[in-house]
C-alpha cells in the first residue's frame, strides 16, 4: 500500500471513520483521475492531495457519523459535480445503489470514467436538471435518501431534491457555516413540499463550520412540484 493510501486511512481514522485498504486505494485512484482531468475541465478548486482528502473526501463522509447509511438502499446525489458527496459515500458503503445527477455534461462524462475505473457497481451518472428528473416517474419519489452539497440556497434546493425522496425518506443538505437564517427562510418551502426538518448537525472540519440539515419527507408530493426548469432558483418558494 502506497503512502497516499496510508494517509487516507489515517485522516479518516482521525474522524472516527474506518477505511479498508481497498477503499483507500479507490480514494487514491479517484484523486488521480480528479487532478488529471482537472487540467482540461473545471472540477475542483483544490488539487493538493491532503486538501482534497480533507475538503472533499472526508467532508463528504462525515455525515455517516450522524446518519445510518447501512439502512439506506437507494440514494441520489443532486448536483454532484465531480462526485461529491456521492462517490465517497459509495466507496464507504458499497451496498448503496447510487444515482449521480448533474446538469453539466462534461462532469457526467468524467463521473462515468471514474465509475468504470474504480469498478463501482450500481452507480449511474445521469445528465440533466433536477426540475426535469423530479417529474420523471422513474426518479420521482424513488429514493430513500437524497444528498446535495454546494448547489443552491435551501429553499431552491428543497424543490430540486425533495421530489426524489419517497415518504419516510430523507434529504440531507450539506452546508457551510451557520444556517439558522437560511433554514428559517426555507421553512415554508419545506412544508409545501410535504416535509419537515428533523435535525441540524453542526460540527467543525479543519476549522471550518459545517451544518448538515436533515429533512424528512412526510407526505406525497403535490403534482405542482417541481416547477418548470429555472423557476425554483428565480422564484424560490416562500
Ligand atoms: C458548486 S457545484 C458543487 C458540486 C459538488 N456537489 C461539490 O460539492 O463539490 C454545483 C453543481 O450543481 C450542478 N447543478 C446546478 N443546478 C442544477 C440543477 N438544477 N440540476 C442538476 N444539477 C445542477 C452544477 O452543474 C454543478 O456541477
Amino acid at each position: 500500500m502506497g503512502s497516499g493510501s496510508e494517509y487516507i486511512k489515517q485522516r479518516f481514522a482521525e474522524e472516527g471513520i474506518a477505511v479498508t485498504d481497498r477503499q483507500a486505494a479507490s480514494f487514491e485512484r479517484y484523486y488521480e483521475l480528479l487532478v488529471e482531468t482537472n487540467k482540461v475541465m473545471n472540477l475542483t478548486a483544490v488539487t493538493e492531495f491532503k486538501e482534497v482528502v480533507g475538503r472533499h473526501f472526508v467532508d463528504s463522509a462525515l455525515i455517516t457519523k450522524y446518519y445510518d447509511f447501512s439502512s439506506v438502499n437507494k440514494m441520489i446525489d443532486m448536483g454532484t459535480g465531480a462526485g461529491f458527496p456521492g462517490i465517497p459515500l459509495k466507496i464507504l458503503y458499497p451496498h448503496l445503489s447510487v444515482t449521480l445527477l448533474d446538469s453539466l455534461r462534461k462532469r457526467v462524462d468524467f463521473l462515468r470514467n471514474v465509475v468504470d475505473n474504480l469498478g463501482l457497481k450500481q452507480v449511474t451518472a445521469v445528465h440533466g436538471r433536477a426540475e426535469d428528473f423530479g417529474r420523471d416517474p422513474e426518479y420521482r419519489e424513488a429514493y430513500d435518501l437524497c444528498v446535495s452539497r454546494a448547489v443552491a440556497n435551501l429553499s431552491t434546493l428543497s424543490e430540486y431534491c425533495l421530489p426524489f425522496v419517497q415518504v419516510g425518506g430523507f434529504f440531507i443538505s450539506y452546508k457551510s457555516g451557520t444556517v439558522d437564517e437560511e433554514l428559517e427562510q426555507a421553512k415554508p418551502a419545506i412544508k409545501m413540499l410535504g416535509s419537515k426538518t428533523k435535525k441540524v448537525e453542526k460540527f467543525f472540519l479543519e476549522d471550518a463550520g459545517r451544518s448538515m440539515i436533515l429533512i424528512e419527507k412526510k407526505e406525497k408530493l403535490s403534482g405542482r412540484y417541481p416547477r418548470k426548469a429555472g423557476l425554483p432558483s428565480k422564484q424560490p418558494l416562500k
